[in-house]
Formats: structure tokens, sequence, C-alpha cells
């Protein structure tokens, strides 16, 4: 029986693609560089920040000066705006409140900078009650380093048998593998379900009642 389930945040309970261009196309504009579709923003998200300002860098611009440069003018504005656009998946409210009332423990494990995935988590999930909300924190491996996994693992003092993780990238196909435990992609997020199939994880959901269906069998 899962005992907890920790869950991704871009892409897997929120969808915050349209802030996240608007902020960084907002942060490129500023230093005369050129903009990108919203659409593209989905294949540069997934590793932090500072490697979606190197992707979204023009070819010859992608110094570690630039990221900086980038970073400095992207944070103030994304701190602004960062619910704007952003909208929990159509059931993950009632996923989280069911999960919650039968004794599951909740948990997120993000790449996003911490300051933005504690404010995000606070304002859409008030009343989720989360062992840990982590996001990229200075001295932590970002995923797919299983660190952040096994430090939640610990704090909610439960086996890895007993932990699913759920994610809507490669990166997160990897950190649950990394990890050793349960792994559910789930196909609403920013990539294709392709990229989630290549590393056959334990469960591709296409809905949120996919999970649900899924954790009562196991
Ligand atoms: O900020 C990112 O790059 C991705 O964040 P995520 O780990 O919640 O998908």
């Amino acid at each position: 029986m899962k005992r907890l389930a920790i869950f991704d945040l871009d892409g897997t309970l929120l969808d915050t693609i349209a802030d996240l261009a608007a902020a960084t196309n907002h942060a490129l504009s500023q230093f005369g560089y050129p903009t990108h579709t919203t659409d593209e923003y989905r294949f540069f998200v997934g590793n932090g920040i500072n490697k979606l300002f190197e992707r979204a860098l023009p070819e010859g611009e992608k110094s570690q000066q630039n990221v900086l440069k980038i970073r400095g003018s992207f944070i103030p504005y994304y701190n602004m705006h960062n619910a704007d656009l952003s909208r929990p998946y159509l059931g993950i409210e009632a996923l989280l409140g069911t999960l919650q009332q039968n004794g599951m423990q909740l948990a997120v494990a993000s790449n996003k900078y911490q300051e933005a995935t504690t404010k995000l988590i606070r304002q859409y999930f008030p009343s989720v009650r989360f062992t840990a909300v982590f996001g990229q924190r200075e001295g932590v491996p970002s995923k797919p380093d299983p660190q952040v996994i096994n430090e939640i693992i610990r704090l909610a003092n439960v086996k890895k048998e007993e932990t699913v993780y759920a994610g809507d990238s490669c990166v997160d196909m990897q950190t649950g593998k990394n990890a050793g435990v349960t792994t559910i992609g789930v196909s609403w997020g920013f990539r294709p379900r392709a990229e989630l199939e290549a590393y056959s994880p334990d469960l591709i959901a296409d809905r949120c009642e996919d999970i649900l269906r899924f954790l009562q069998q196991e």
C-alpha cells in the first residue's frame, strides 16, 4: 500500500506555462533578445530557471553572465505575475483532497525556485497539508538527482516501496527511477506522451482518476 504521494509542480499540479513564458519573454525583450511562443517554452521548462534561460537565449548568447542577467529581470517580474494565468489542472484539487482523506501523505518536489514553489502551493492548495513542499534550494542538487525524493521519504517516515512520484517530463521519469520509487507519468502536462512512454513508468495517467484507481489497486 502506498502511504506517500510526491508530485512535481509545473506541468503536473499546475499549468504554469503561460506565466513562465510571459516572464521569460519580458526579461528577453528587456535586453533586446528575440522571444518565443508559449508552446516552445514547454520544452525549455523542467530543469530549473537557469536552464530555462540558457535554452531561451539565442545561440552564441548562452553565457553564464547572460543567464544571470535574464534571471535578475525575470525574478521580480515572475514574483508579481506567477499566478496571473496559472491554474491547477482539471481534477487536481479533488485528487489531492481524496488522497488526503484516505490518509496518504502528500508532498511536492519541484525544480522551480523555492520561493515561487511555496507561494503557488499556498495560493492554489490552501487546504492541503503537505508533508514537504520543496523547490530548488541552495546546496541541493536538482531533479533528476533523487536527493529531494529521499529527503521527503525520510521526513514522511515511510519506505521507498510505499512511495509514488508523479510528474510530466523525462526529468521526472528519471527522478522516480533514480530514487527507486513507483513512478507515474501524467500526460496532461508540458511534454508529449511519447516522452513518458520512453521511460516505461509504472503508470501513464491521462486523467486524475487514473491515479486514484491505480493507488487503490496498489
Ligand atoms: O522550474 C522548472 O524548471 C520545472 O519545475 P518542475 O520541476 O515543477 O516541473
